[in-house]
């Protein structure tokens, strides 16, 4: 059964729970943090026995802004990143810097990691140096990369065979509400280890669901993706299609915002779509890539997905304009190229 911290009016049980297996606890460690009520308001709560160290490997657009919520709420965290430079304002801001994901999971209690894709969320975990060497019983490995179910479970399997805790936590949400705190959790896998980082991942967002065996998380992030995906290249036609016809397509924005086809990512994003600006949030190679794997989880069980099979291919025409580093709302691009 899904379970989301919104739909719960009272301090959830976690705070009364001891941590699972042999976690660390920092006695004066105590953290204030938001707890959302039915009415999606915010309370205080206070914890005084949580995991003590806290890993996070992947300091992109994403991951760099979640370690720093959680400095910031006061807890004690460990980052990595390929390119070390990118973890520098996270140690200004008090971060302790490990030179591979093995030193940070070794060190930690639980290590979350945010990795672009696939290939890298399995080499950060379980290749030469990678979390996988320093984790064992009684610590706890968070993967909130969006991948696809069959990586996840790999992943899982290493961790869980060095006597470790595995959760896929991918989340919804973009660099705005990652930097405010108001990412959407799925998540998977051990529920010992959602119930011990229920916590963290209340500062970092908004609201989390549990949907049961590793790959559900996974499995949820790509079917909201994919609709995501041809959403915005439904929008993209549309805003071309007006302004051939010789309408204001800042007009059509608004009519769109005030229909019942009205969504904060229209709003968000089109006006700087009819001026060709495209400030990244979400880079159009991952938008890419998860229509690639949501196309994969779709054959896996014989789903029709045209209308995703056909944004795909408008995505990869944007990558190979040069687009991919772009934001993703850029996928309108391709569109003028023909
Ligand atoms: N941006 C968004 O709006 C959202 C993104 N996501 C998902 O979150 C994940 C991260 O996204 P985002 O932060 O935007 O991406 P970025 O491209 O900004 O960051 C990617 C991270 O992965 C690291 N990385 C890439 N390749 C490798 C590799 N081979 N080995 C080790 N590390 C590697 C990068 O390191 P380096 O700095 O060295 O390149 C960087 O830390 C993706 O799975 C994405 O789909 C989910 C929700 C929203
Ligand atoms: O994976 C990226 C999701 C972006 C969003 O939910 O706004």
């Amino acid at each position: 059964m899904a379970i989301c911290s919104s739909f719960c009016p009272q301090i959830p049980s976690y705070f009364k729970q001891k941590p699972i297996g042999s976690f660390p606890t920092r006695p004066l460690f105590s953290l204030s943090f938001k707890v959302l009520s039915s009415q999606a308001s915010s309370v205080s709560a206070k914890a005084d026995e949580l995991p003590g160290r806290i890993g996070f490997l992947g300091m992109g657009i994403m991951g760099s802004p979640m370690a720093q919520n959680l400095l910031k709420a006061g807890c004690d965290v460990t980052v990595w990143n390929r390119t070390k430079s990118k973890c520098d304002p996270l140690i200004s801001l008090g971060a302790e810097y490990k030179p591979s994901p093995e030193e940070v999971a070794a060190s930690c209690d639980v290590t979350f990691a945010m990795l672009a894709d696939p290939e890298s969320a399995l080499d950060v975990a379980c290749g030469k140096h990678g979390a996988a060497s320093g984790m064992g019983p009684g610590k706890g490995y968070v993967d909130v990369s969006t991948v696809d179910g069959p990586t996840s479970k790999l992943i899982s399997r290493h961790m869980k065979a060095t006597g470790a805790s595995f959760l896929e936590a991918p989340v919804s949400g973009s660099k705005k509400p990652a930097e405010d705190g108001q990412l959407i959790f799925l998540t998977a896998g051990d529920k010992s280890l959602y119930d011990t980082v229920a916590p963290f991942l209340d500062i970092m967002g908004k609201s989390r669901f549990y949907l049961g065996d590793v790959g559900n998380g996974a499995a949820m992030k790509l079917v909201v993706n994919m609709i995501m995906g041809s959403m915005m290249a439904s929008f993209s036609e549309g805003i071309l299609l007006s302004e051939k016809v010789g309408l204001d397509p800042n007009v059509l924005v608004e009519v769109v915002s005030q229909g019942a086809i009205s969504a904060p990512m229209y709003s968000l994003k089109g006006p700087s779509m009819t001026k060709s600006v495209y400030p990244t949030a979400f880079p159009l190679k991952h938008q890419q890539k998860d229509l690639r794997l949501a196309l994969g989880l779709a054959e896996s069980v014989s789903q029709s997905t045209p209308i995703a099979a056909a944004a795909n291919e408008l995505y990869k025409v944007a990558k190979s304009h040069g687009l991919s580093d772009q934001d993703f709302s850029a996928v309108i691009e391709a569109l003028k190229a023909n």
